[in-house]
């Protein structure tokens, strides 16, 4: 292995003498050009030749990476990297890391360790080159402290931490061109590894962002620890197989979209009635990718910009939510537009009747002022990808219960590529639940059930909720019972508003007959 810059600085020092002597000559010499105010005029010229001076006397050269760019108050993400990255080596004891620095861990009785300052480590990449690796930092500067003002806030008034890169000059290109960037992919693929998955969702909350500017929506984040997956969801196990296929894909198809040139995302629309399961699909989604979720509550988003800064926030692998999107927003811009027209035109019938002449505005037309200014086209760049210029893996999801509502500009393939109707329980779907809660695989109820579901709509919750034990002596037996039981009264209730629908309809009948004669 080759010395570290510290090291080589010692055993150079003889036969260096003379060039090291050469090289003080030219600082006091440059620098008195410097006081002199000449070095302007000497300028490029000599600046070459002390670039070359400096490279023989020097051979190394030197990339540092800051924890904190442009004052910002969030970490600089290559920083973090390369933090992730020497993480491994910070803790080999023969890298002869003595001191380190302790931050807290993912595990709540665990820290995250790093390097303390003025350690050094080396690393040796492709077998041939060797880099070192120092940590350091400088206190913060007189004009980041600020006196209280915001910019920058605590993260400024903290000491400033940096991580410097040396290598020989020979490797530049090697540690320029592969190494850096193997580091970056290295230690984003720790982070993925050690990090904790968050739920994040947007408060409407007027702040400072991340970036200094004014931000009227802003995430906020719980850890996300859902326990459902994709082995205790209910769900024939054909289109369960579908779907766990479809994110495979997704995920693996990096290469796939930057070919045909399309933003790396996917979206995915969960529609069905109440209790069928598509929150839990979600949280089974993301369970299955390992991805984050942002929870988007449009009634709490402004405007569109709103949404776009929001969208630019989140980060790569993650699962961006809309719950009942049919709720969330007026989303069928052609009707609002009708309505605005509506409006107008009684507006102008009132003007002509001159009877209501300057009335003041009512009370819905103020509260829509007040509201969600997100429009159907806002929501449409938002999927499109316009906004994934800061690329990585995103998948969108929208849920509804009536689908038939959406703008199907909203839902057409490209924008929702996949459409999974979640639907009420069928016999594969219940007899996954029963091994789940119940663990059994065959019952003599079974095929009772079994005909029953043909006949009742009930959702897989309801049947969850079935059976679960309730009481010390509940069991299998019980559970069953209780289930047949209330499928039975719901298959009673059906043909019961069945029969009073067939004899209304007969009495209507009957009753138009009685006008014709
Ligand atoms: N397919 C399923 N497999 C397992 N459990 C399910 C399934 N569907 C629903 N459940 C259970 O039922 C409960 C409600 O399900 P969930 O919230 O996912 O329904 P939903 O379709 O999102 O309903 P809504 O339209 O009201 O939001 C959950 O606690 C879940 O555990
Ligand atoms: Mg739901």
């Amino acid at each position: 292995m080759e010395a570290s810059p510290a090291a080589s600085a010692w055993s150079s020092v003889n036969s260096g003498i003379v060039l090291s002597l050469a090289a003080v000559l030219w600082t006091v010499v440059w620098n008195s050009l410097q006081s002199l105010q000449l070095h302007h005029l000497v300028g490029r010229h000599l600046a070459r030749h002390a670039r070359r001076l400096a490279a023989v006397v020097d051979p190394y050269l030197t990339v540092t990476v800051a924890e904190h760019d442009g004052g910002r108050m969030k970490r600089s993400d290559a920083y973090r990297e390369v933090q992730a990255y020497l993480h491994r080596a910070t803790c080999d004891a023969s890298a002869g890391v003595r001191h380190l620095r302790a931050e807290p861990a993912k595990n709540p009785d665990a820290f995250v360790l790093s390097m303390a300052d003025r350690e050094e480590v080396a690393d040796v990449f492709r077998g041939g080159v060797t880099v070192w690796w120092l940590a350091y930092s400088t206190p913060p500067r007189e004009d980041d402290a600020g006196g209280g003002f915001y910019w920058g806030g605590r993260a400024a008034r903290a000491d400033r931490r940096f991580y410097r890169l040396s290598f020989l000059e020979r490797d530049r290109d090697v540690v320029l061109g592969e190494y850096l960037p193997h580091v970056r992919r290295e230690g984003r693929a720790a982070m993925v590894r050690n990090r904790q998955r968050k739920l994040f969702t947007n408060l409407a909350g007027d702040t400072w962002g991340d970036d200094g500017g004014w931000c009227e929506s802003v995430w906020s984040h719980v850890v996300f620890e859902h326990p459902k997956t994709f082995d205790t969801l209910a769900m024939d196990p054909a289109r369960k197989k579908e779907i766990m296929d479809d994110l495979d894909a997704f995920r693996n198809g990096k290469e796939y979209y930057a070919r045909v040139g399309r933003a790396w995302k996917r979206g995915y629309l969960l529609h069905g009635p109440p209790g069928t399961g598509k929150s839990t699909m979600i949280a089974a989604m993301a369970n299955y990718l390992d991805y984050d979720i942002y929870d988007i509550e449009l009634t709490s988003v402004r405007t569109n910009t709103d949404l776009r800064k929001l969208f630019i926030e989140t980060t790569s692998k993650s699962i961006i939510v809309i719950e009942d999107i049919d709720c969330s927003l007026d989303l069928t811009g052609k009707r609002k537009n009708k309505k605005k027209k509506d409006a107008a035109a009684a507006a102008a019938a009132d003007a002509a009747d001159g009877d209501k002449k300057g009335s003041p505005p009512n009370e819905e037309e103020e509260k829509d002022k007040e509201g969600s200014k997100v429009t159907l086209s806002g929501v449409l760049n938002f999927i499109d990808g316009l906004w994934s210029a800061c690329g990585g893996e995103r998948i969108i999801v929208f849920t509804t219960n009536h689908v038939e509502k959406l703008d199907p500009a909203l839902i057409r393939r490209g924008r929702m590529d996949k459409h999974i109707e979640m639907s009420y329980c069928g016999f594969e779907a219940f007899k996954f639940l029963a091994k789940v809660y119940l663990g059994v695989d065959a019952h003599h109820l079974f095929d009772a059930v079994r005909s029953l579901l043909r006949d009742v709509d009930i959702t897989p919750a309801d049947v969850a909720e079935n059976l679960t034990p309730k009481a010390a002596g509940d069991n299998a037996d019980t559970c069953l019972a209780e289930l047949v039981k209330e499928l039975e009264n719901a298959k009673a209730d059906k043909a019961q508003a069945k029969g009073k629908a067939a004899m209304a309809a007969e009495e209507e009948v009957d009753g138009d007959g009685d006008d014709d004669e």
